[in-house]
């Protein structure tokens, strides 16, 4: 069999990786596919840029056409990132039939399934695994490893570099900005982190785990989003002093044939698995209905590890390429997608609040809640500094959303109230 032509668009942290595997493990590549694989050419962005590694100047190019055009390029790997401009030049390369590869989570939530039903009929593979959860194979698990259940729910840490930064805030209080910049250093975030911090990152893994998972199409605006930019040292004491351990968790949840996907802060009880997941890596929590509990865990960014998927999914390719069945793995969804509404999505919440400092006003706040038939598992009243204020610290039993909506409203138009601090989902305690 000829050698396999690969043309690598992005030579970045991802990209590097990609290279120094497909360079590194040759003769496992061979043994696996029985051909060798060759990087022909790389698209980049600035061609003088200095690199940390050698690459030879000639296989760099500025033309994505001169990889999306060649006729002896068989299978593009997409690590640049971007959405418009990169989805017409994987459409472009899929029509002159070649098999895709992509770690592109920003891409793949918004137009996964155009992109999918584009390949299928081509006769060409696509396949994504490096873009939830870097070097986990979730994706692959929940596909083939779990095929024959049917998954109720997913809860995961799958964005590194938040997980990074609140492992680094709560263990060691190191400052948020700090941690960011070394998440950056360390190749974890985007080129923009505001996707990360602001937990849009997450909603979009979260929103190709539940379309996979769930056999229906979730899109990225179902999803709703919190990051973690407004998460104080305050709340972080707290949650430790109340046996919580704050992270930003995803979850997908599935009750008959309705479906909530949320991504947010949310604390978790410290003997929690994902409440031990630090630092950049991820875990993915999956119940199914017949396996029961299962939790894949592993890093969720960074070169080698995100590298790894790209080239497994490159492996397989090639697999598909000897069988001559390429194109035949994407599957439409088989359910019509039903969202849950608000009174159906239920929850513990953490609430921190300052109040006035008075004879009676904790027992008022308390009877708000009462009347949405709400009531506490936990509670901590201190004084503060602030003058005439008292800071009242809560967790529910577990409550709808509507109903806990409600409450807050009612508490922000209380003159007792002077602010609401802040609050999060608690989960992982459901007894
Ligand atoms: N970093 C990680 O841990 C993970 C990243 N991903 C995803 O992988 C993709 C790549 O990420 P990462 O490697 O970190 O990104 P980088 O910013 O490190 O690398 C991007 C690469 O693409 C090239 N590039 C970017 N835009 C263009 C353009 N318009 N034309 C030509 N070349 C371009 C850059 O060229 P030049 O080198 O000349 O600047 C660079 O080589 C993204 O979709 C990201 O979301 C997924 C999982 C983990
Ligand atoms: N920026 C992402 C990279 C992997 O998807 C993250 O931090 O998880
Ligand atoms: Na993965």
């Amino acid at each position: 069999m000829k050698a396999i032509s690969i043309g690598l668009l992005g030579l970045g942290t991802v990209g590097s990786g990609v290279v120094q595997i497909i360079n590194n493990h040759q003769d496992k590549l061979m043994h696996q596919v029985g051909c060798p694989v060759k990087i022909k050419k790389i698209l980049v962005k600035n061609i003088d840029k200095a690199r940390d590694f050698e690459i030879d100047r000639n296989m760099l190019t500025l033309s994505a056409d001169e990889i999306i055009d060649d006729p002896e390029i068989d299978v593009v790997i997409e690590v640049m990132g971007g959405v418009e401009s990169t989805k017409e030049y994987l459409l472009r390369a899929i029509r002159n039939k070649k098999h895709i590869i992509t770690a592109n989570k920003d891409l793949m939530a918004l137009y996964g399934s155009e992109l999918l039903e584009e390949a299928t009929h081509n006769g060409c593979d696509l396949f994504y695994e490096a873009s939830v959860a870097g070097g986990i194979p979730i994706l692959r698990g929940l596909v083939d490893g779990l095929a024959s259940d049917r998954i109720t729910k997913m809860m995961g840490i799958v964005n590194g570099t938040t997980n990074f930064i609140l492992t680094k805030m709560s263990k060691y209080g190191s400052p948020y900005e700090e941690v960011l910049t070394e998440a950056q250093q360390l190749g974890y975030a985007e080129s923009d982190p505001t996707a990360d911090v602001e937990g849009l990152d997450a909603a979009r893994k979260m929103a190709i785990l539940a379309t996979l998972g769930f056999s229906m199409k979730i899109d990225l605006s179902d999803v709703s989003v919190k990051g973690i930019t407004s998460i104080t040292k305050e709340d972080l004491d707290y949650s430790k002093r109340l046996g919580y351990t704050m992270k930003l968790i995803g979850i997908a949840s599935r009750t008959d044939e309705k479906v909530e996907v949320s991504v947010q802060p949310t604390l978790l009880p410290e003997a929690h698995p994902l409440a031990n997941v630090n630092d950049e890596y991820n875990a993915v929590y999956v119940y199914g209905e017949a396996v029961g509990e299962t939790m894949f865990y592993g890093p969720g960014a960074g070169s080698l590890p995100t590298a790894t998927s790209v080239v497994s999914d490159l492996v397989m390719t090639m697999k598909n390429m000897r069988l001559g069945v390429n194109g035949r793995s994407a599957a439409a969804p088989q359910f019509e997608k039903c969202l849950k509404k608000p009174d159906e999505v239920y929850s513990k919440y953490f609430l921190r609040l300052h109040v006035k400092d008075e004879v009676g006003v904790f027992a008022k706040i308390t009877t708000l809640f009462a009347k949405h038939s709400v009531s506490f598992e936990k509670i901590l009243q201190l004084p503060i500094k602030e003058k005439d204020s008292a800071e009242i610290v809560l967790v529910t039993h577990r409550a709808s959303l509507q109903d806990y909506e409600n409450i807050l409203n009612q508490l922000k138009d209380n003159a007792l109230v002077h602010n609401i601090k802040s609050t999060y989902r608690v989960e992982g305690d459901e007894a």
